[in-house]
């Protein structure tokens, strides 16, 4: 059942299958016979009731992506360059519906879900390009006879597992490459917002995405998918993206069969602010860098550094803008920042405040939950490495605010964590900037901007972060195993 109520809202209506997408086929009930419910998290609404589909229905969808792959495999790179240049086509024609989607099961504001739309649709147009250019090598022999080559090859049937901060994005970020290079995927979106993963899948089958190529398994088990995802044989490679303590979990599962694995996973981003850093611009990027996606981003600013110069101009100057900025339903207009995505997300952000007032941290706008699962946006003074959130991912709408003297320093400090994803900072002394770039043990770093994430990009992290990249030139490479050709007699 889809709820009349998003229904009403799309232009296309038929975007919305109460099914999941197995093997070519859209499925209305599950092997179990059970459901589950997605809901508003803004209203609690009931959005939809779908097959909560499992174990069974992940096995069959990962048999039919195994014999649907060679054949696409054998298709020119153009062939499927154009399937995915169509799929990007569709996701653009259908992005106001997509975001209705996006701002329905996850909240986040109507105008932010657009901007994901066409971010994780520009993952598909960059890859329909790449999917021409998957060049090997002709290397010169080591012996007179001998002519050497290396081929890379699709490494086969692909798991994805995504989040709920990025429905549309996180796996339009994973099914372009391994689609472009030849791939087949079974993808597990987050139990809490499936429907944007149906409405990618049917626009892929309306792109001309071949039958089993692609199937979207909705449902609530994602313990038993991902068990059957790394032990399942014909599973070549498993892509994740979530929280660290998951992707531990799935790494030793598929240790087992030493899977190929790419991991995306928790951060904990310092964002510094250096006394010769310009202040009002330093103040913007934090506003992009802590409260884009309302905090729920694993590149957002999880700590934010100020020299002691700077820190109360600064301070005074973020506490300003931060409290302009209004929360509530992501359908309403003027919203700035939507819901925290489930209470157990609420309650993790009220407690890191109240541990970081409750050891001398100074509320300058926000810091108690308003209703729902709204939280208000908060900036705290006087934050230290004793409280909680310096150390664990908040993941919300909250900017502790670290005093520091020195750049050896705070580079420590920032060093300072088993997490290695994105890090930010703000100076103006080219000396400096190369420097404390070099030092940052991550894989991202921003300097001058609060905005780092795009296709062009290598997107990873380091550390307990994660490993592998999504996007640019290098995006390919985690689905394509290199293949080295030793003609001999020559
Ligand atoms: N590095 C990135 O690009 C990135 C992007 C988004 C979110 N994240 C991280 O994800 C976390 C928040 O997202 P979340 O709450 O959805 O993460 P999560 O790890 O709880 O869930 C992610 C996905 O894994 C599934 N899952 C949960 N337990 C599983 C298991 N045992 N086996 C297989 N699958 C399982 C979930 O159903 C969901 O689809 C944060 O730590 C955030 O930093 C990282
Ligand atoms: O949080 C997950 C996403 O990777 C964030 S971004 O939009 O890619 O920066």
């Amino acid at each position: 059942m889809i709820a009349t109520d998003l229904l009403s809202r799309l232009k296309d209506p038929t975007l919305l299958p109460a099914a999941g997408y197995v093997a070519g086929v859209w499925q209305t009930s599950a092997a179990t016979g059970a459901q589950f419910t997605v809901t508003n998290p803004s209203t609690g609404a009931v959005l939809a009731e779908l097959p909560d589909m499992g174990v069974a229905e992940t096995h069959a969808a990962i048999a039919a992506a195994h014999a649907a792959q060679a054949d696409w495999a054998a298709h020119t790179g153009k062939e499927r360059a154009a399937v995915l240049r169509r799929l990007f086509d569709l996701m653009m024609a259908n992005a106001d519906d997509l975001a209705i989607i996006i701002t329905a099961e996850m909240g986040k504001p109507l105008a932010e879900a657009r901007g994901e739309v066409v971010y994780g649709a520009a993952y598909v147009e960059w890859f329909a390009e790449e999917a021409k250019r998957i060049y090997g090598d002709v290397m010169p022999g080591h012996q007179r006879d001998k002519r050497l080559l290396v081929l890379k090859q699709p490494v086969g049937v692909v798991g994805a597992i995504t989040p709920w901060n990025f429905p549309n994005a996180m796996l339009a970020r994973k099914m372009a490459p391994a689609l472009a290079v030849g791939c087949a995927m079974v993808a597990k979106p987050a139990e809490q917002t499936p429907l944007s993963a149906l409405a990618l899948a049917v626009l892929a089958e309306r792109a001309g995405l071949p039958a089993g190529l692609l199937s979207v398994i909705p449902g609530t088990d994602g313990p038993g998918i991902g068990r059957e995802m790394c032990a399942n044989p014909l599973m070549r490679k498993l892509t994740f993206t979530g929280s660290t303590e998951v992707g531990r979990i799935l790494l030793r599962q598929g240790a087992d069969q030493v899977m190929k694995m790419s991991m995306e996973l928790g951060g904990n981003a310092p964002f510094i602010v250096f006394d010769d850093a310009d202040l009002d611009a330093a103040v913007e990027g934090a506003m992009i860098a802590k409260f884009r996606n309302n905090g729920q981003t694993c590149v957002c600013a999880n700590r934010i550094y100020v020299q002691a110069g700077v820190y109360d101009a600064f301070a005074a100057k973020l506490a300003t803008a931060v409290a302009a900025l209004t929360t509530g339903d992501g359908f309403a207009e003027g919203v700035a920042l939507g819901p925290m995505i489930d209470a157990d997300a609420l309650a993790k952000v009220q407690a890191h405040v109240s541990d970081a007032t409750a050891l001398g941290a100074e509320v300058l706008t926000g810091g108690t939950a308003s209703g729902g699962l709204f939280f208000p946006a908060t900036v705290l003074k006087g934050a230290t490495p004793a409280m909680r959130l310096a150390r664990e991912e908040t993941f919300g709408p909250v900017a502790p605010l670290f005093r520091f003297e020195t750049v050896e320093e705070v580079i420590r400090l920032a060093n300072e964590t088993e997490f290695g994803l994105a890090s930010y900072f703000y100076a103006r002394d080219m000396a400096r900037v190369w420097r404390v770039a070099e030092a940052l043990d991550y894989g991202m770093v921003g300097i001058n901007t609060g905005q780092i994430s795009t296709e062009t990009a290598p997107f990873g992290g380091v550390k307990q972060s994660g490993q592998g990249r999504e996007g640019s030139r290098y995006g390919a490479d985690d689905y394509l195993e290199l293949k080295y050709l030793c003609l001999g007699g020559i």
